[in-house]
Parts: structure tokens; sequence; C-alpha cells
């Protein structure tokens, strides 16, 4: 894989046409870069170490004879931080909202990551994806209504024997574009116009106001 220059970043770039941005989001250790690898590499190597930085995985494809380019994001440690920096959410066009089926915490977290998500892209598609089921494939006639409540598409898969996984990322690729087709740009032109604000006036002014200790005299 490339290392990748600064233009990677370069984020005016999903302005074009052909190319979308898709983010992965959930609990540190759920499977999203193993879900990532599995779809983009078709193979899967267990392995314990987590990712510790940005990483774009890049997939070139074909929708109705048109190049399409992909950029999956995908980060980590998110756990530990709880939230994501906002240049990850700018501009993404479809968002793969991960849990692991084994670990009911990482389910009880999904309703944090999704209004985080919402606050950033309020409009754009998001898969729910139930990861492990390989581990026991009971769990799958174990009803998870989050997905049902907000009215999103839900998926059970697994990284480890490859379950539903090109299914979800195809249909991730299929929502993004046709996002991307149909939004007014309108959403678009007001999310970078509240950019340009400094993002820190927002919590200020919902903060109290601090006493202040200016003028006082030191008593002494
Ligand atoms: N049994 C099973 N284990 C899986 C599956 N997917 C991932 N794992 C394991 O779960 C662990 C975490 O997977 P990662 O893909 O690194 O998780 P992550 O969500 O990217 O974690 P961070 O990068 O820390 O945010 C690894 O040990 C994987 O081998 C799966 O479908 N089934
Ligand atoms: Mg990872």
């Amino acid at each position: 894989m490339d290392a990748g220059g600064i233009s990677d970043l370069d984020l005016e770039k999903y302005d074009s046409d052909e190319q979308v941005k898709i983010i992965c989001l959930g609990d540190s250790a759920v499977g999203k870069s193993k879900l990532m690898e599995r779809f983009l590499m078709d193979g899967y190597r267990p392995q314990q170490l987590s990712t510790y930085a940005l990483t774009l995985y890049k997939y070139t494809t074909t929708i109705n004879g048109q190049t399409v380019l992909v950029d999956f994001w995908d980060t980590a440690g998110q756990e530990r931080f709880r939230s994501m920096h906002p240049s990850y959410y700018h501009k993404a066009h479809a968002c793969v909202m991960v849990f692991d089926v084994q670990r009911k915490i990482t389910y009880k977290n999904l309703p944090n990551w999704y209004k985080e998500l919402r606050e950033y892209r309020p409009e754009i598609p998001c898969l729910v994806v139930a990861n492990k089921i390989d581990a026991d494939i009971k769990v799958t006639q174990k009803s998870f209504n989050f997905a049902k409540k907000q009215g999103l598409p839900f998926y059970f898969v697994s990284a480890a024997d490859g379950t539903n996984v090109v299914k979800v990322f195809k249909d991730a690729i299929q929502m993004a574009l046709s996002y991307k087709k149909n939004s007014s740009d309108f959403m678009d032109e007001v999310m970078r116009e509240l950019e340009n604000f400094d993002l820190e006036s927002k919590e200020e002014s919902s903060d109290k106001e601090e006493e202040t200790q200016e003028g006082k005299p030191d008593s002494a």
C-alpha cells in the first residue's frame, strides 16, 4: 500500500462526481479495519494490533459504466477518544457503523456515535453492521432494534468468514453515490459556511460564563 501524500487528505477532491468518501465508526476492536481489509483484499489475517492513525483504503469500481473512486476512511482507538475530529466527517458521503455482537457495550454505544455523526452529517446514509457473527451464529436471532428505530439498513456480518461483507460495502458505495447525486449542494454549502466560524464559539456560548477574577485586588 502506498504511503500516500498530503494530497490524499485534500478534501476538495470529494467535490468531483466520481469520488466518494465513506467513513467507518464504532468502538475500538469491533472489527472496522478487518471488515475493510476483508472487502478490499478478500483476505483475513487475524491480528491483535489496532490502528493508531488514519488509514485511507482506496478502491476503484465501475458503476453504470462510470469509474468510481472510493476512499474508505478508517481510524482507530476511537473508544479512547470518544469522538472524532470534525475533518473525519467532512464531506463524507456514507457511514458504516459497526458494533461487536459479542460485546454488548459496543452496541449500547451506537447512539453516541450516531448522535455525533448527525451533528456533522445530518443526511448521509448510515449502515449499521453487527460484526463477528461467526463466533456464535445464534446471535442472528437476537433483535438489535437500534437500526430499525432509526430507520437504518442493518446487516449481520463476519470479517472472519466473509459473510455479507461484500454486500455491505457495495451497498454503502451505491448509497454514497446516490446521496451525492441527489442531495442538494445546499447542505454542504451550509456546512462549509459553518466551518468558517470558530467552532469553539459555539461551546463558549453554551457554557456558563466563568466568574472573572480580573480586577479584584488581592486580599492580604
Ligand atoms: N471472531 C471474529 N473476530 C474478529 C472479526 N472481525 C475482527 N475480529 C477481531 O477483532 C479484533 C479487532 O479487530 P480490528 O479490525 O482491529 O478492530 P477495529 O474496530 O479496527 O479496532 P480499532 O482500530 O482499535 O478501532 C481483532 O483481533 C480481529 O481479529 C470477526 O468477524 N470475527
Ligand atoms: Mg482499526
